[in-house]
């Protein structure tokens, strides 16, 4: 990296822990910093268009693609780059926080890729934060191996997942490092700290630094991320075009603009990944305020939902038109240790899988070792010896804007047990949240961020349209709460009952819970010390 010195220096407020020095050099905070200082303006506008743009959607604008980018949509002849060294056969993809042991089930789980994954399933805890960057870098130095208390032996095997880490996405601030007096962006921390120290690793190691990217909502986020990615590339002397990344459509208005984010970022391109939980949560949150977009009881909206799948069909046909890998979603469904539950649990799965396999998608999802088998028995159904089939370019599909939008097909009231469940759901996650768990299985299901964001904003939305009463949820909340607590002494059933009052009960809708949340509960400053 050059050495010209920076003029503000990045300053470590969070706790001092084991280690944490190895990931916070001086070298690697300079690095930070320099991303930061020369995006942050970009970071604050792009937040300011998502609230202009989400402000006129909720005012009744019309949600259409834009005019403004026909000719790339029209122009045939572009194409991304060729899939980079250990992603050209995605068939399976677990996912997970990059906590020290679900880091060596995941790389030996036999899926082909580990999204290891600082945003929905991960609280960012200082020590989640940096912890998780030392797991990364201790499993691309595979020194990552430990013995629990108990005897339990974690190694790794010889034929491990390709690693491709989330960053938080851009409403996030990391509150723990601090430059010229303001929190550094949380997306340039994750990225930034992993591209430092494992960038080159990766590369030697005959892979390459790759990610997956949140919550984009249109292509000026994505021509964003690719200035960050050849600035990265730049100050640390890797050659341009090495990042791959695949981005996440699980807004609403980026199922517009799908083509024009692959185009912006063709580059570095690594595909795209239909993000099922967060595009319900926008779809929710974007149209929450009118009375003609309600969706149903969350369990009842399913992807075969018209809307749901004219969204993976289009990012199929979008993909393979581009020769990208289109990625499935998650199948919330995760084993059990019922029987019959277990039994039922993997039948929801096969049957997503399936339908993910037969419409061309090159690989999916998966949120436990124990569905990867499943997972990979249906695409190697599909796949055989191909590593992907972008060859199904899908010109068969014709997807309309009115298609994307077509939610009044499945309008319906709630349900007294889908309100009582999103209560519950919501509460409880934002306790295992507080508490330092990104992800937690309730009821059978996987919950993180994303469905917690689906539970409460709908809570909000049957409030505001009177579908139900502000005391009848109140009382739902009590109850929920007294049980948490007699349940588990250590629950912070108060302060998760905060966070359901700030996000789920105020008039004006928050568009996120984990800003709030985060700095109210999670952030825990020690006195500044300046690093030199
Ligand atoms: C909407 C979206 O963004 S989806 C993507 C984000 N969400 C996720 O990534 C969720 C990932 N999944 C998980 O975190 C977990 O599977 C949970 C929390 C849902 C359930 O975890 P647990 O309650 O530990 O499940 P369970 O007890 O069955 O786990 C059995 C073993 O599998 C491991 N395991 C479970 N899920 C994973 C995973 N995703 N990655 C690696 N290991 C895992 C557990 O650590 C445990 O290991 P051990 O026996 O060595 O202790
Ligand atoms: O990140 C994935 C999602 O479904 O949300
Ligand atoms: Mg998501």
């Amino acid at each position: 990296m050059s050495r010209t010195p920076l003029i503000s220096s990045v300053r470590v407020l969070g706790a001092p822990a084991e280690r944490h020095e190895e990931i916070l050099t001086p070298e690697a905070l300079e690095f930070i910093g320099r991303l930061d200082s020369a995006f942050a303006d970009r970071r604050l506008e792009v937040l300011k268009e998502r609230r202009r743009r989400c402000g006129n959607l909720a005012s009744g604008t019309p949600l259409d693609f834009s005019r403004a980018t026909a000719a790339v949509r029209a122009d045939a002849d572009w194409r991304v780059a060729p899939p980079a060294p250990g992603l050209a056969d995605r068939r399976v993809e677990i996912t997970g926080p990059p906590e020290r042991r679900m880091a060596i089930n995941a790389l030996n789980s036999g899926a082909k890729v580990w999204m290891a994954d600082f945003e929905d399933a991960t609280a960012p805890t200082w020590n989640n934060v940096i912890g998780g960057q030392l797991n990364l870098l201790d499993a691309i130095e595979r020194r990552i191996d430990f013995t629990t208390p108990e005897g339990k032996e974690y190694r790794l095997g010889a034929d491990l997942a390709t690693i491709m880490v989330r960053p938080r996405g851009w409403h996030l601030t990391e509150e723990h490092l601090e430059i010229d007096g303001r929190p550094l962006s949380a997306s340039l921390v994750d990225f930034g700290l992993y591209f430092f120290h494992c960038a080159q690793r990766q590369i030697d190691a005959g892979h390459g630094p790759y990610f997956y990217l949140p919550k984009l909502e249109n292509r000026y986020e994505a021509r964003l991320w690719n200035d960050i990615f050849l600035l990265a590339q730049e100050l640390l002397g890797i050659p341009r075009g090495t990042v791959r990344a695949t981005v996440l459509i699980e807004t609403i208005t980026a199922a517009f603009e799908m083509e024009e984010i692959l185009y912006e970022l063709r580059e570095h391109s690594a595909g795209l990944n239909a993000g099922r939980w967060d595009y319900l949560f926008s779809l929710l949150k974007t149209f929450g305020h009118r009375t003609d977009f309600q969706l149903p009881d969350r369990a009842a909206v399913t992807m075969t939902a018209p809307f749901m799948r004219a969204y993976t069909e289009l990012l199929v046909r979008t993909c393979h038109r581009r020769g990208a890998h289109a990625i499935g979603g998650m199948a919330a469904h995760v084993p059990s240790k019922d029987p019959e539950a277990n039994a039922a649990a993997f039948a929801k799965v096969r049957l997503d899988k399936e339908r993910e396999a037969e419409d061309g998608f090159d690989g999916s999802w998966v949120a436990h070792p124990g569905l990867v088998p499943l997972c990979r028995e249906v695409f190697d159904g599909v796949l055989a010896d191909r590593p992907n089939q972008r060859e199904r370019t899908r010109e068969d599909v014709e997807v309309t804007a009115a298609d994307l939008l077509s939610l009044r097909r499945i309008a319906a009231p709630p349900t007294s047990e889908g309100i009582r469940s999103n209560v519950a759901v919501a509460l409880r996650y934002f306790d295992a949240w507080l508490r330092g768990s990104g992800a937690v299985a309730l009821n059978g299901l996987m919950e993180d961020a994303a469905t917690a964001e689906i539970a409460r904003v709908q809570i909000w939305q049957w409030l505001r349209h009177d579908r139900v009463d502000r005391s009848t949820v109140i009382d739902l909340l009590d109850a929920e709460c007294a049980a948490l607590e007699a349940e588990d002494p250590q629950a912070l059933a108060l302060e998760a009952r905060e966070v359901f009052v700030d996000s789920a009960l105020s008039v004006q809708l928050p568009l996120f819970f984990t800003p709030e949340a985060y700095t109210r509960h999670l952030v825990r400053r020690v006195p500044a010390e300046v690093n030199a």
